[in-house]
């Protein structure tokens, strides 16, 4: 491993953010990296510079595509400052490993309020109130408004920001319905939200109806013109969700014949709309209360956002887990404790098993390929038994097995691609939890990693011809490695070491020292690890011998010349030695 150079600075993760960000997150993010805020970029711009960027940070205008990630070669994180994440390709992000963070509850209230403000906007005209009332005229009978008390408020999506939207409207005296398959019936109980089994049975009892789902294909377009019929002629429309969720067209040509009294409206089909469309026509209409996107606007929003995106941004270049990941398992806080040191240690296992076990292989691979296939188990012990989700320890196996044997693109595994790594690569992992009680070793929880070497025979695999151990555990936050094969040690698995399987007699620790010390290389730390069960005998020079077996594991200060390490071999009683960077 080639050692810096005196005064050797690396270079900080470079972060893009094409979008106004608000300054709070942006403040953490200066500490450890490289900031270009870089506003009003063309989608050809974007394309151009993005190969340099580690991190992309967006709102909801810059259209995160498929190109654009394929073409961002260093690209680790792409953060949505919000919650919407349809303007980002989250699928080909997935295929390509880069994580996809948003904020899930930083502009909730934001949105609320700015619903609950169109709402009594289109109520009482005050859009064309004060455009009137600026034009130099005094309306006052034809701007005669209603009142919201009493009224029945129609909500699509009980999920946050329509949850808090019912609470709101409930606080204003009005009757609350929704539609929503996936609502939890008891919290909407208890927000008095009157659940019903479809948005058909909502739409003739509304006098208000408000949209709060996420666009995806079974939302897109819901409200067209069949549904608008059967609205009362006095019902008004909120939008403060997506735009391509109400039929723009459909609502136009109702909000005219007066078939619906008016909508509010804060997101639209094209952000910004497109001069003489469909929707610059609808928002110009005089029953239209329209916003320009602006439902997390507020200096709140903007502070809570930008600081939960930023910080999840600088875990995940830390190669962190972060806490609200869109294409990753969402992880529990308290959980997320126990498994952090596990995954530094099972990325390790899967490292120590590439370079040091998978070497005596016949194929030296952890993959399956014409003639070998390896099956691993990974089994949780202790508090890992218990977790919800291992994703984080699956991928950090798949990252650390590839580690040291990937192509230039082949190491950018992570929670996000490492069950698509492992399927391409004919990686086989499963996964089990053990009842085993381990509090008796003195520690919480353990793993292990089994391989399985079989030969591979078309799709079927034969009997286990080999099979390697690696067990480690976790103490006071530092990883050891408790088993490696057949023998029983304990080592910190980190640094250069290197390993030599020997037979347990005199001198081979003062052999191995000074062939070590006449290469130029200092031992920091050495342990010796005995068989875990019994010894063996073997031919010797005065007939059969009796002798154990042990590994000697020495951490070196640098990588140790091959010469040096194959010199060893077969001198001394020493049987195998390997040189493993961890
Ligand atoms: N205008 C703005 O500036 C803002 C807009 N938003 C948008 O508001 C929407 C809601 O956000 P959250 O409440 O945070 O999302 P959420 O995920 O908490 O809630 C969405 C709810 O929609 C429900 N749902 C999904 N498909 C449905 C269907 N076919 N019919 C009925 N219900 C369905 C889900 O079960 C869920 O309860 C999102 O589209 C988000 O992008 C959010 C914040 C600001
Ligand atoms: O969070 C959301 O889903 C929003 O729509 C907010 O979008 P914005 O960040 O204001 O461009």
């Amino acid at each position: 491993m080639p050692i810096p150079a005196p005064g050797f600075q690396p270079a900080l993760p470079k972060i893009l953010i094409p979008e106004k960000i608000s300054p709070d997150g942006i403040e953490i993010l200066k500490k450890s990296t490289t900031i270009h805020q870089k506003h009003g970029l063309s989608p050809e711009e974007l394309l151009r510079i993005i190969p340099d960027y580690d991190a992309l940070i967006v709102r909801s205008e810059t259209k995160v595509t498929a190109e654009l990630l394929r073409a961002g070669k260093k690209l680790k994180v792409v953060a949505r400052a919000g919650v919407g994440v349809d303007n980002v390709d989250v699928a080909t992000a997935t295929t390509l490993g880069v994580i996809v963070v948003n904020s899930p509850v930083g502009n909730i209230n934001a949105a609320a309020e700015h619903t609950i403000a169109l709402m009594m906007a289109v109520a009482r005209n005050v859009g064309d109130a004060c455009a009137s009332l600026k034009a130099g005229k005094w309306e006052r009978s034809r701007l005669v408004g209603v009142e919201v008390k009493g009224k029945t408020l129609a909500i699509v999506g009980l999920g946050k920001v329509g949850l808090t939207v019912a609470r709101q409207a409930g606080g204003l005296g009005m009757n609350l319905i929704a539609y929503d398959p996936y609502a939890n019936p008891n919290i909407a109980a208890a927000a008095n939200v009157t659940l019903y089994p479809s948005i058909k049975d909502l739409l003739p009892l509304a006098d208000f109806f408000t949209i709060h789902t996420p666009l995806i294909a079974s939302t897109k377009g819901m409200i067209g013109a069949a549904e608008l019929a059967i609205m009362k002629p006095t019902a008004r429309l909120l939008n403060v969700a997506r735009g391509g969720m109400i039929d723009e067209a459909a609502l136009l040509s109702a909000l005219s014949a007066q078939t619906i009294a008016g909508a509010g409206l804060d997101v639209f089909t094209s952000e910004p709309p497109q001069p003489d469309s469909v929707t610059s026509r609808l928002i110009a209409h005089p029953a239209v209360v329209a916003t320009p996107h602006l439902g997390a606007s507020t200096v709140e929003a903007q502070e809570n956002v930008s600081l939960d995106v930023c910080e999840q941004v600088i875990l995940i270049l830390a190669g962190q887990l972060p806490r609200s990941a869109v294409n990753a398992p969402f992880i529990l806080p308290e959980e997320y404790g126990t498994l952090k040191p596990f995954v530094g240690l099972v990325e390790k296992m899967g490292t120590l098993y590439t370079q040091h076990c998978a070497r005596y292989r016949r194929d030296g691979l952890p993959g399956t390929n014409a003639h070998f296939r390896t099956t691993f188990d990974l089994i949780y012990e202790g508090a890992l038994a218990n977790l919800n989700t291992t994703k984080p320890l699956f991928a950090a196996l798949v990252k650390g097995l590839l580690a040291t044997i990937a192509g230039p693109d082949g190491t950018n595994v992570n929670i996000v691609n490492a069950e698509l790594v492992a399927k391409e690569r004919g990686i086989t992992i499963n996964e089990s939890r053990s009842r085993e009680n381990v509090d008796e070793k003195g520690y919480a929880a353990s793993v292990t990693l089994k391989a399985r070497l079989s030969r591979s025979s078309g799709a079927s695999a034969d009997a286990t011809e080999e099979e390697q151990e690696i067990q480690g555990f976790v103490s006071a936050n530092t990883p050891y490695i408790r088993t490696l094969d057949r023998f029983s040690t304990n080592f910190v698995p980190a640094g250069t070491l290197l390993i030599c399987r020997n037979f347990d007699s005199v001198g081979k620790i003062g052999f191995v020292g000074s062939r070590l010390g006449k290469a130029g290389v200092n031992i920091r730390y050495m342990s010796v690890a005995p068989l875990r069960t019994g010894g063996k005998t073997f031919e010797g020079n005065g007939g059969v011998e009796s002798e154990n077996e042990a590994l000697m594991i020495l951490e070196v200060d640098r990588p140790v010349e091959d010469a040096v390490v194959k010199g060893l071999i077969g001198e001394e009683g020493v049987l195998e030695a390997s040189v493993v960077t961890l």
